[in-house]
């Protein structure tokens, strides 16, 4: 079967399930450019379309056929089998005290190409720290971090200049990376269209929304294409079309090869990433 065969015949399952109209079109639409951009046949990719119509219906909480009610819940289309690559980003023994208080204790972590890890913990368990650490904009007690090859970084706040135009951020950026003025505009309008953001309106950024303001960070991080993608909470403020954009945008990274690491409070995303490093301290969690 060839790929439009196999989209089709996914389409006319997704349909017999009952699945929403627009999410079975984002869900055909993004096995498609899968197909198109790996090569790769779909049978191998993804398996013959019921059993993967039917992993997505269940996923989503879709009726099945013969009836059912779905259930409501934030969930995603499952992915496509994944390789990991080589390690792109390593961690070992990070401590960090603020003044004497203890945040980080000797955290490890790995993470390969084709990798997401997600970082979770209670409020002021120190992600946000760990994660700074990483980028190399503070530095550990002790431990070491070790990015092999290139780096971006979304904040949880803060990180864009309040009178520039999105597509400045992008030049400005992609300066840094060094990608050409237009080039850096195609490729911030990209990553943009990717969360559902037309960014060419002349609005500065002090006066875009939270989630739009977090949806510029997120495209800055992305940038020239770096090999670790270091990602602190980038979905505050998103909508729901917009979170689930996000999920599928890590995704589609992952199988282009990123190491990606997310500060996460949602835990039903947990089965979704590879690895989760929890960084509750030990007493809270034998409480
Ligand atoms: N510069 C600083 N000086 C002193 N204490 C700090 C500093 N930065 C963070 N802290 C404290 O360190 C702890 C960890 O902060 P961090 O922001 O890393 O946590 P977090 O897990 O990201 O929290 P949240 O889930 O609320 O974003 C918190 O108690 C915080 O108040």
């Amino acid at each position: 079967m060839n790929s439009d065969g196999w989209l089709q015949a996914l389409a006319g399952e997704l349909h017999r399930r009952g699945l929403d109209p627009d999410l079975s079109r984002h869900v055909v639409a993004e096995a498609a450019t899968h197909l198109r951009d790996s090569g790769e046949p779909p049978l191998q990719v993804f398996g013959p379309p019921a059993t993967y119509a039917t992993a997505v219906a269940e996923s989503v909480g879709a009726p099945q056929p013969g009836g059912g009610v779905g259930v409501a819940r934030v969930a995603m289309p499952v992915r496509p089998p994944h390789t990991p690559g080589p390690v792109r980003l390593e961690v070992r023994g990070i401590t960090k005290r603020y003044r004497r208080r203890p945040v980080l204790t000797s955290v490890d972590l790995t993470v390969r190409a084709g990798e997401i890890a997600a970082v979770v913990g209670a409020n002021g368990a120190g992600k946000s720290t760990f994660l700074r650490i990483c980028a190399g904009l503070l530095s550990p007690d002790a431990g070491r971090v070790r990015v092999h090859g290139t780096l971006g970084y979304c904040p949880q706040s803060g990180g864009t200049a309040d009178f520039l135009y999105p597509e400045e951020h992008f030049v400005l950026v992609g300066a840094g990376r060094g990608l050409h003025r237009a080039e850096a505009r195609a490729a911030g309008r990209a990553h943009a269209g990717a969360l559902d953001w037309e960014p060419a309106g002349r609005t500065q950024a002090r006066h875009l929304s939270g989630g739009t303001r977090q949806k510029l960070n997120l495209v800055m991080a992305a940038l020239g294409e770096p090999d670790v993608l270091l990602l602190d909470e980038p979905y505050q403020g998103f909508d729901r079309g917009t979170y689930l954009d996000f999920w599928q945008q890590l995704w589609r990274w992952r199988a282009d090869g990123r190491a990606i690491v997310v500060v996460t409070h949602l835990l039903n995303q947990l089965d979704r990433v590879d690895t989760v490093l929890d960084l509750t301290p030990a007493r809270e969690m034998s409480a």
